[in-house]
Formats: structure tokens, sequence, C-alpha cells
């Protein structure tokens, strides 16, 4: 989109820049924000990829840093407009401690909210979850739910209640005052389970499937329904909310918002299979092969033996007594709160969305030859 001087005058700071995630923002915003005059990518780890964005008429500022230690956050927030908060430890198979999932997942948002408090940056908008909400540790499914659809969230696993606490940290900071005497405007968005080009898991499940002679085996019910949801879109509504917050902020502030598209609802694996079968890939068993209360007792010994070679190696297999749980675990969602609050439509077809994961995972297979 032409960027006419005059137009660009906002500086943005994505934090988690360069994660899965966060990559996609980067590049939705450099197409798609015409008042960008400056991009801050903050992150623990720059991608080697964040130097070609340099090229273009936005200045885009790589920043190495930490968002538990709050100086960092704040000379990286000074000057900034709005902040999308992306980063965050993304850990349910226990590689991180809880300590350190709650350091950077709990205490860096609340870094990113007084540096935001300090600086005088405005607009504050939070990557949340699903998770936030459930599945719940007594596994009640949330089926096509909503916003306002009643439900207990009562999370033990470091994951979810890190994110949960960040997320109420973000809600309650609306309306505080910054420097300068405004209103900070805070929003959370849930996606549910994003998939898309750069999607660890996927490329693990691909990877595990080629050691299998090009085979995975079915381990959850089809009557599943996992929630999810393309990258693309994900990284859209990030863009259109930054671009919102401040028109709307007496609607938008303080508010929750799933993200959506229109990705059919499935159970986990078929919709892996989605991508992964036209990849050679074959899910076999039209039910689990394997029955429940089994799975259950391998994944605690995946637990047990994660545990006692700690001391050793990392051992963080797929499977373990929180994946399998929430696996099982039906959620999804059924919402147009996005759209009806600022105007949100997806911006990539499910087909679209499905073409462009199916050629990712094929360059992969090209990559692993
Ligand atoms: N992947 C999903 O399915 C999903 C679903 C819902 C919500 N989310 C949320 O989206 C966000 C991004 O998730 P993702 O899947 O892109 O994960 P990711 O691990 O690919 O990206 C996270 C990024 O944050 C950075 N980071 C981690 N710790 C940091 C720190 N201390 N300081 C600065 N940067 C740090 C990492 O280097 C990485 O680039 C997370 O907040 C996650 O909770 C992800
Ligand atoms: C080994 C089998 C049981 C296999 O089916 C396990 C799948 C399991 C690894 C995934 C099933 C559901 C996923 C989670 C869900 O998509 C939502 C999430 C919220 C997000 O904030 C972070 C990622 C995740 C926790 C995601 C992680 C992988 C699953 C547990």
């Amino acid at each position: 989109m032409a960027n006419s001087a005059q137009a660009q005058k906002l500086v943005y700071l994505v934090t988690g820049g360069c994660g899965f995630l966060g990559e996609h923002v980067v590049r939705m915003l450099l197409q798609q924000e015409p008042r960008l005059r400056e991009l801050r990518i903050f992150d623990l780890h720059l991608g080697p990829w964040v130097d070609e964005l340099k090229t273009g008429p936005v200045q885009v500022t790589a920043i190495q840093g930490d968002v538990t230690q709050a100086h960092e956050v704040a000379a990286a927030m000074d000057g900034a407009h709005v902040v999308i908060h992306i980063a965050g430890l993304v850990d349910v198979f226990g590689r991180a401690s809880p300590k350190t999932i709650h350091e950077v997942n709990v205490q860096g948002t609340q870094n990113v909210i007084e540096a935001c408090v300090q600086t005088g940056t405005q607009f504050l908008v939070y990557t949340s979850s699903m998770e936030v909400v459930g599945p719940n540790i007594k596994g009640h499914p949330f089926y096509r739910g909503n916003e306002d659809t009643p439900y207990e969230a009562v999370h033990k696993h470091p994951y979810p209640r890190s994110k949960a606490l960040a997320e109420r940290l973000v809600l309650e900071a609306n309306g505080r005052k910054v420097r300068g005497g405004l209103p900070l405007v805070t929003c959370a968005l849930r996606p549910t389970g994003i998939y898309g080009e750069g999607h660890q898991i996927m490329r693990d499940f691909y990877h595990q499937g080629l050691r299998l002679g090009g085979r995975l085996f079915r381990a959850i019910p089809t009557s599943v329904e996992h929630g999810r949801v393309y990258v693309g879109n994900v990284a859209w509504m990030h863009v259109l909310v930054a671009r919102e917050l401040e028109q709307r902020a007496a609607l938008m502030g303080g508010q929750v918002y799933f993200c959506y598209d229109r990705s059919p609802y499935k159970s986990y694996e078929d919709f892996n299979m989605e991508f992964l079968g036209p990849c050679g890939l074959r899910l076999v068993g039209a039910r689990p092969l394997l029955p429940y209360w089994l799975l259950v007792l391998l994944a605690t010994l995946n637990a047990l033996l994660q545990w006692l070679l700690r001391p050793l190696l990392l051992y963080a297999p797929l499977l373990n007594p929180y994946t399998l749980a929430v696996a099982n675990t039906t959620f999804t969602v059924s919402t147009n709160k996005a759209q009806r609050h600022f105007g949100y439509e997806p911006l990539f077809s499910w087909e679209d969305s499905r073409t462009r994961t199916i050629r990712w995972v094929q360059a992969l297979e090209s990559s692993a030859q």
C-alpha cells in the first residue's frame, strides 16, 4: 500500500516479533498499515530475516531484548504509539520451569504495562490465548462458545495460568493514566490453536510421520472438536485492533476477542491431516488405536521420564498428561464479536489458508530430502 509522507507518523513496538505469530504480524503491519513510520521488533532471539525488512519506506528497528527486564522494555517502548505484546513462553511440554513461564508471561506483561505508563504509550494489544478460558482441569467441553459463554476457567498448568494472569493484568490496566495524562487503552486477543507457515508443532508432527514411514496413529476420537485459526488471520486481527483501538477506545478498551476464521471444526489430528495428507502422510485408524486409559498411562510415563532425565537431558515429547487432556476435550469458538466491534473479517479464506499451509509443509519436505 502506498505510504504518503504525511500519513507515516506512528511508531509501533511488537514484542515477540520474531516468533511464529510475531513474524506474521510484523510482515502484515508492513503490508497493511500505511501510518507506520517506524516498526520496532523486540525479541529475545532476533531472526536473520529481519534485516531483509530494512529496505522499505518504513524504518524497521530490531531490538534484542528480554521482557523480564523492565529497563529494556521501557527503552524499547520510549516514543512508541502502539505496542503489540506477543512475546511469551508457549510451553505445555515441560521445557521451561513454572517459575520461568511466570516470569516471562506474567512479569514480562507487567513490565510492558508499566513501560506504557512510564513512556506515554497509549495503546496496548495483548496476545492472550483460548487457554485463558479452557479446557479446564475438569475436562469440561467448550462447544462453539463465545466471549460471553459461561465456563468454569480453572487451571493448574503453569502456561494457561500465566496467560490468564497476564490477560487480567492487561484488562485491569485499561484506563490507567500514562505519562502526559492520557488513558491507557488495552485489549486482549484470544487465538485458539494457530496453524500456518512456521508452526513448530505441525513441523514436529510432519517429521514424526516421516520417521514412522509416512504414518501417524490416531489417538483422539474424531468427535472431539478443536478450534483452529490461520496465522495470517490472527495477524490481520492484531493489525486491525491496533488500528481501531484509538477511534473505538470506549467500545474496545478492556475487551477480549477470540481470534477466529472459517477453518473447519475437526479433531486436532484430523485438522492436521488437512495439510499433512496432501504431503504424503496417512492417519491410521478410524478410531483411537489405543484405549484412553493406556494413553493416560503412556502420558504419565512420559512425564515421569521427563522428571527422571531432567538432570541429564531435556525429554519433552508431544504426549504428556496435559496435552492429552487438552487434545481430548472439545474446545471450539463461534463468535462475531470482533466483526461487530471493529469490522473484522478474515483476510484469508479457509481454502487459501489450507493451500498456503500445505505449500509450507511441502517446502519442509524438500528441505528434509
Ligand atoms: N501458537 C499458538 O497456537 C497460540 C495460540 C494462542 C495464543 N498464542 C500466544 O501467541 C504468542 C506467540 O506465540 P507463538 O506460537 O508465536 O510462540 P513462539 O514461541 O513462536 O514466539 C514467541 C516469541 O517470543 C519471544 N520471547 C520469548 N521469551 C521472551 C522474552 N523473555 N523476551 C522477549 N521475547 C521473548 C521468543 O523468542 C519468540 O520469538 C504467545 O503469547 C502465545 O501465548 C499462541
Ligand atoms: C499426542 C497426541 C495426544 C496429540 O494429539 C497431542 C496434540 C497436542 C500436542 C495439541 C492438542 C491441542 C494443542 C494446544 C491447542 O491447540 C491450543 C494451545 C493454546 C496456545 O496458547 C498454545 C498452544 C496450545 C497449548 C496447543 C499445544 C499443542 C496441543 C496440546
